[in-house]
């Protein structure tokens, strides 16, 4: 058996110290047939070794010695194209389970992107050393999926669920991507909000084994070395949190890791990116969460969260190793970042690098899709409607600007007369005038000449708001009160409870319904059951940033797109809005259900790519010519591979 890690590797080649001169990449070649070229720069610029039409084991044995052989200070290349259609092989098309070796016998059984269980067939049971490790019957991906199907929901406790799916990825890649896929509407809750804010606040005691990158304060002036101690080398996206602002629950500091987790899963199921180009991160400069700092168990840095140019140096030495490691294309997500420091982010690195902060633009783009599909039921054009916010952080000023924006677009209102028509209400009360010297600077722009008014119920009456937004972060604001006070001003008041988890959402669907007689168009950031109301059903939307980035990102990464633009942000939510059906809106839904989401991802990612072809972003040239088939050729299959 031939089990070649990377660690061996790097032995095998004489090298020691901090700095790894290989870079490997897989280069698409022919069944059976596999080339290294090791380039080194020294001398023997082009060695290569062509192997043919042998066992698979026996090439790798090449492979191996003669990339051992080479000048230590090489670069052995395989070259893989940055969207991958290996992973859409059928079952006559037969692969190669890579790693850095082929792996085989007990080793492929703990190979997460490789093993397949009880679905090896007889003749891979042969080929790879798998006689007698596995019982003898030889089942189907899709039997797999039934019978862990079966097993999750026998768990009655969510956290379970979750820690169940987190072992299927650790042990079976494609079966868990496959079961998330076929199951999305009821599997999202578990690996997304709200269970993954559960997980990450008891993350010390349910960690078994780290998944993610870790970069703490202890890694300063080390973290191009740290990105190379992750194993693969073609990432595509990067979800980074600091954990100051995890959901709705605050500072979790390195637990916050649940988050990119999660997220980048949903990359994947959701937007069919490869799991192998998804890097979660987590930054760790303390947490400022005493609870934390005193639990035993806490897995992060044991001191408060380092400030000012501490924190600025730490961060900023990340987004070089990052473009420097993965190059200009690769997208870095922001998530769950405090106010402070996620808006600064944001303006600081969105002219160098391709960055999104998904609290501020992916939630707004996912709400002014909800709005625009709401004004089919509601009636009226954006700029009719008088918006009021509960909550005026990333979220609450993110959609706010984005749906003055498009007002301004439709109507060629100046962005500041359009801004007039919003209104935001923080823990202090509405933001007016006289309160500009003390706002923090993205909440000035939202600054009206108004009276001061202190609460959310005064704000409605006095504002008379069509729509009603909540954002924050603190759950059961929408009391009765302030819902039958949109309820008596609006005929079908609109109301988007969207602090997550479920824990902190501003009210519930039931209590929406109920306190406005059927009448509320509703929606959450996180899922809440249907609702019976006077005999009615009334499906809740779930208006939730997952409807965005994973479409968001593959429309980025398939153009090949250097910068995000809000244009294109505009783009995902109008492919989003296009998206809700009639049978949708007749059940009351302003979102088209998550089982369909696949295809709505490629319509998201088609509009965007077109977005930056449109704006001259785009460097994947020539540009496909149906962008919504490129999209979904560009997606990861699930389904098992063969081998040979
Ligand atoms: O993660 C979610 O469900 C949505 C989100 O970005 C947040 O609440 O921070
Ligand atoms: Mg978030």
């Amino acid at each position: 058996m031939i089990s070649l890690h990377r660690s061996c590797f790097l032995n095998n080649a004489g090298i020691s110290g901090s700095s790894s001169p290989f870079s490997y990449k897989l280069k698409k070649l022919p069944p059976a047939s596999v080339k290294v070229t090791a380039l080194a720069p020294n001398k023997d610029r082009n060695s290569s070794v062509l192997i043919e039409n042998s066992n698979p084991l026996e090439e790798i044995k090449d492979v191996t010695s003669s990339i051992a052989d080479v000048d230590p200070n090489s670069t052995v290349s395989f070259e893989e194209p940055e969207v991958s259609y290996d992973d859409a092989a059928s079952d006559d098309q037969l692969v190669t389970p890579w790693s850095l070796s082929v792996a085989s016998g007990y080793a492929l059984l703990r190979d997460p992107h490789h093993n397949k269980g009880l679905a090896f067939n007889e003749k891979e049971r042969d080929a790879y050393y798998l006689r007698g490790l596995l019982p003898p019957t030889v089942i189907s991906q899709d039997l797999q999926v039934k019978k862990l199907m079966h097993s999750i929901r026998k768990y009655q406790v969510p956290l379970q669920k979750y820690m169940a799916m987190m072992d299927l990825q650790e042990l079976n890649e494609r079966l868990f991507y496959k079961l998330l896929i076929n199951n999305v509407e009821e599997l999202l809750p578990v690996v997304y909000t709200p269970t993954v804010g559960e997980a990450c606040q008891k993350y010390g005691s349910i960690f078994r084994r780290p998944q993610g990158l870790f970069i703490s304060l202890k890694e300063k002036g080390k973290i191009r070395e740290v990105l190379r101690n992750w194993p693969q080398r073609n990432i595509q996206v990067i979800v980074v949190t600091d954990g100051e602002r995890i959901l709705g629950l605050g500072d979790l500091g390195c637990q916050g890791m649940g988050i990119p987790i999660g997220k980048l899963s949903l990359y994947t199921a959701l937007g069919g990116v490869r799991p192998s180009a998804c890097l979660p991160v987590t930054i760790d400069v303390g947490t400022n969460n005493e609870k934390l700092l005193n639990d035993e168990f806490y897995i992060g840095l044991r001191q408060r969260r380092a400030t000012g140019q501490e924190y600025a140096e730490l961060m900023h030495e990340f987004m070089t190793a990052v473009k420097q490691t993965y190059g200009e294309k690769v997208l870095i997500q922001f998530e769950d970042f405090a106010n402070h420091n996620a808006f600064d982010l944001l303006a600081k690195y969105s002219t160098t690098h391709l960055v999104f902060n998904d609290d501020i633009q992916g939630t707004a783009s996912v709400v002014l899709a909800g709005l625009v599909a709401a004004l089919k039921v509601v009636g009226g054009t954006l700029a009719d409607h008088r918006f009021l916010f509960l909550g005026a952080g990333e979220a609450g000023t993110g959609i706010a600007e984005l749906i003055a924006l498009e007002i301004s677009k439709q109507t060629n209102m100046p962005l500041q007369e359009a801004r007039k028509k919003i209104s935001l209400v923080d823990s202090k009360g509405l933001i007016v005038k006289s309160r500009m010297v003390s706002l923090q600077h993205f909440k000035k722009p939202w600054a009206h000449d108004h009276e001061p008014i202190k609460n959310l119920v005064d704000a409605v009456k006095e504002i008379k708001p069509t729509v009603l937004i909540g954002t924050s972060g603190v759950g059961r604001t929408f009391t009765k009160e302030v819902v039958e006070a949109m309820a008596a001003l609006n005929e079908k008041p609109v109301i988007f409870s969207l602090s997550n988890p479920t824990s902190q959402s501003e009210c519930t669907a039931e209590e929406a319904y109920t306190w406005s007689q059927g009448r509320a168009i509703f929606a959450s950031g996180s899922p809440f059951d249907p609702v019976e109301y006077n005999g009615r059903v009334f499906v809740p939307g779930q208006a939730n940033n997952a409807y965005i980035f994973p479409g968001l990102g593959l429309g980025l990464i398939m153009s090949g797109a250097i910068r995000v633009h809000d244009d294109m942000l505009l783009a995902a939510s109008e492919a989003l809005a296009a998206q809700v059906t009639q049978e949708n809106f007749d059940k009351g839904l302003i979102y088209p259900p998550f089982r369909n989401i696949r295809k709505i991802s490629a319509h998201i990612a088609a509009n965007v790519a077109a977005k930056a072809y449109e704006l001259g972003l785009a460097t994947r040239q020539p540009q496909p010519q149906d962008l919504v088939k490129y999209a979904e050729n560009c997606m990861y299959n699930p389904a098992y591979q063969s081998y040979r």
